[in-house]
């Protein structure tokens, strides 16, 4: 689907057919439509819905994925999604925790949710995980929806045969910019070296399979592959004890303007249950132990049908030699609920000795600068 970039003004529309909205009210929860039934309208006069995005593949595809699912709840409206790059798309050679934490994903597209220009649009579609926890006092999160499978998964050069973590051998060069997936990958395979690697996936994917650049492997999460149709260069799923993921990975933050109450009202229709309480739960674990520094966290969630939310949790020492892991389960039916549980859950972290394990980090950050 065509998608107008931020100094353009042409406007993309969706249409979906009976069939695919018969099939949205039938199944309430269920927001997922396959590509074939997106396609392109001629103008109408109602009114428009704007979607920021940032301007990879992935985002676009993400945005598509919440401007269908309104689409399938609003018939009426047009909806048209809006890409702009953002410091963290622009400032590719650098690994991403030297920006100090700050908002490399989101401040660029929040300039349009609070423009009332031509170029001004009504939310933001995120990666959840890529969304701070504290965002700016004038936005908020209207809503979190479609979590895909959140797992980390391991991707080796396409010319060698190993298929696991295990088969590596020991001195392998793990293509990968995270110091949560670095450390914990120090800490069962210590032998392994690391090797930054930014760029959106395919420029990731590329740079694994050029000889010159020394990967044997990178580390991504699943759904991101998923998302551009590149679930088949996937090796392995990883996950617990290996590797735990990032708080909301797999699933879409989707970011409005704090009073506005109407598009919250279209995303109240949209999202999802599971997904917010098992995020708000991860959010709020993390923003409990940040204290202004982003934290290097691993989380595994479950939630059962009747509302049972499992987090398992780690916090690992950037060399892999200590480690603070926890596990808390509880019915949780609210978002409120879910914010105590995360809260309860980072406190549980720290009496395991997280508290030194994350002051030992920001103070090797502030050192490096
Ligand atoms: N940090 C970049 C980023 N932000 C979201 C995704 C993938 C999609 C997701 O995790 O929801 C990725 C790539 C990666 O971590 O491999």
């Amino acid at each position: 689907m065509p998608v107008v970039q931020a100094s353009q003004t042409q406007p993309v529309k969706i249409s979906i057919n009976l069939f695919t909205i018969f099939i949205l009210i039938t199944c309430n929860t269920s927001v997922r439509i396959p590509d074939c039934y997106c396609a392109i309208s001629d103008t109408t006069m109602s009114k428009t819905i704007r979607l920021g995005s940032r301007t990879s593949k992935l985002a676009v595809a993400q945005a598509e994925i919440v401007a269908e699912a309104l689409k399938g709840c609003f018939p009426d409206y047009n909806f048209e999604i809006v890409t702009k790059a953002t410091l963290g798309d622009n400032m590719q050679d650098k690994p991403l925790y030297s920006f100090g934490g700050k908002s490399v994903w989101t401040s660029e597209l929040e300039e349009l949710l609070v423009s009332t220009g031509p170029q001004s649009i009504d939310m933001i579609v995120h990666s959840l995980k890529d969304v701070p926890t504290n965002l700016p006092n004038e936005f908020k999160l209207g809503a979190m929806l479609n979590r895909a499978d959140p797992r980390d998964v391991l991707v080796v050069r396409s010319d060698l045969a190993y298929k696991s973590l295990a088969e590596l051998p020991p001195d392998s060069v793990v293509g990968t910019s995270s110091v949560r997936r670095m450390a914990q990958l120090r800490r069962r395979y210590p032998g392994f070296k690391f090797k930054v690697v930014r760029g959106n996936m395919n420029t990731r994917l590329a740079k694994l399979e050029d000889p010159e650049q020394g990967y044997t492997c990178l580390i991504l999460a699943a759904a991101g592959l998923v998302r551009i149709d590149l679930g088949d260069k996937i090796t392995q799923y990883l996950s617990s004890p290996d590797m735990l993921y990032a708080v909301g990975q797999g699933a879409l933050g989707v970011e409005i303007n704090k009073n506005d109450e109407f598009t919250q009202s279209l995303l109240d229709k949209i999202k999802d249950m599971p997904t917010t309480l098992s995020c708000t739960a991860e959010r709020s674990l993390m923003r409990t132990l940040e204290g202004g520094c982003s934290v290097p966290l691993g989380v595994e969630s479950t939630i059962s049908p009747e509302n049972v939310l499992t987090i398992e949790t780690c916090i690992i020492s950037v060399d892999g030699t200590e480690a603070a892991i926890s596990k808390l389960s509880r019915k949780v039916q609210t978002e409120d609920e879910a914010e105590s549980m995360g809260k309860d859950l980072a406190q549980q972290l720290l009496s395991q000795g997280a508290g030194a394990i994350l002051e030992k980090i920001n103070y090797d950050k502030l050192n490096e600068h």
